[in-house]
């Protein structure tokens, strides 16, 4: 069925607010997603990441506010919306005692794709997911990473043009992690999907054409990752004192910089002069060092006063190993 409103946006959230009991799980937050566009809402645990995916998946409904797929108001026309859904959930929901054909079978079904129409969806969607040799083995002999896949290609049996994805990474490894982004953007440019993607790993984020960062229900910024570090991206120091003594002098001599506390780790606002400063000062009394440039980590930093990851080891960083006697270091 051709969209009545083509020329809305893929989603539209307007104000939408939600509460559960005495928390707010959604504060008033509004954005939209176009057509075609690989969006995330990056977030830590409790951000409020899958209350609006629920929301949207017309499995909860808001207190107030709107929200539109495709046009189509999930609260006043929810099939409509749904049809226009794929959806991947957090939690597997593959019948493991089926087959892998048979499970997306099963779900052509329920969404009434045609027979003839649903055999070629299925060979085309396995075939995507790298599982066509797989379509007669039970789910359960499947490993994580396959459901997962299998997941996606069962979201777009059905005549979805967009899809919700609550983090699809978690709890795969990394190499396994890097294959379901591949499918995610494969998807979009081939079928030409919108695809709303959930996450708390900064990393994965950095591809994607916008990122909404939530925290506590609201939206705290939204933009490309460029223009997201441009405007709030920092120079960090990332270090790792001696003991808690030294900790604290630190923290009290720098209390107009300090960034976060990320476990033991201070996060101080930096600059190239600010690093020489207080090496002069504080080198023998810390542990380790780490130069973070501005990426979506420090980004997420200056929004929120907290670190999204706790290690800080990657190649965007300069990190300094000091040795067990204080001062000796290796680059
Ligand atoms: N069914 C519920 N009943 C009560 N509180 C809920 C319910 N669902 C979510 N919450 C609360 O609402 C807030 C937002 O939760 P939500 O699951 O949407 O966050 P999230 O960003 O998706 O986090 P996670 O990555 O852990 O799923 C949290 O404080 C959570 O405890």
């Amino acid at each position: 069925m051709a969209n009545p409103l083509s020329s809305a946006p893929a989603i539209r959230v307007d104000a939408v607010t939600k509460r559960y009991g005495r928390t707010l799980a959604l504060d008033a937050i509004s954005f939209e997603v176009r057509d075609n566009e690989l969006f995330a809402l990056l977030g830590p645990n409790g951000a409020g990441k899958t209350t609006l995916l629920d929301i949207l998946c017309t499995i909860v409904r808001p207190d107030s506010g709107v929200a539109m797929i495709g046009g189509f108001d999930v609260v006043t026309q929810p099939l409509a919306a749904r049809r226009r859904l794929g959806i991947v959930f957090q939690e597997p929901s593959l019948d493991d005692r089926l087959t892998v054909l048979e499970n997306l079978d099963l779900h052509g079904l329920v969404y009434g794709v045609p027979r003839k129409l649903r055999r070629q969806r299925i060979e085309e969607m396995l075939a995507l997911v790298e599982l066509t040799e797989w379509a007669d083995k039970p789910v359960r002999t499947l490993s994580s990473g396959m459901k997962r896949r299998l997941e996606i290609a069962r979201a777009l049996v059905h005549d979805s043009e967009i899809m919700l994805l609550d983090e699809p990474t978690v709890g795969l490894d990394a190499q396994t992690r890097d294959r379901i982004w591949a499918y995610i953007r494969r998807l979009r440019s081939e079928r030409q999907i919108t695809v709303l993607v959930t996450t708390h790993h900064i990393e994965e984020v950095e591809g994607c054409d916008r990122v909404c960062i939530m925290d506590h229900g609201k939206v705290l910024a939204l933009d490309t990752p460029e223009a997201l570090k441009r405007d709030y991206g920092q120079q960090v120091l990332r270090i790792v004192p001696r003991d808690d003594d030294a900790g604290k002098q630190i923290l009290a001599r720098y209390a107009d910089r300090l960034a976060g506390v990320a476990g033991e780790d201070i996060l101080l606002n930096s600059d190239d002069g600010f690093v020489e400063a207080f090496l002069a000062e504080y080198g023998g009394r810390i542990r380790a060092l780490a130069v973070e440039v501005p990426s979506l980590e420090t980004v997420f930093l200056a929004l929120t006063g907290r670190a999204l990851r706790d290690q800080a080891a990657n190649a965007r960083e300069r990190t300094l190993a000091f040795g067990k006697r204080g001062g000796e270091h290796t680059r």
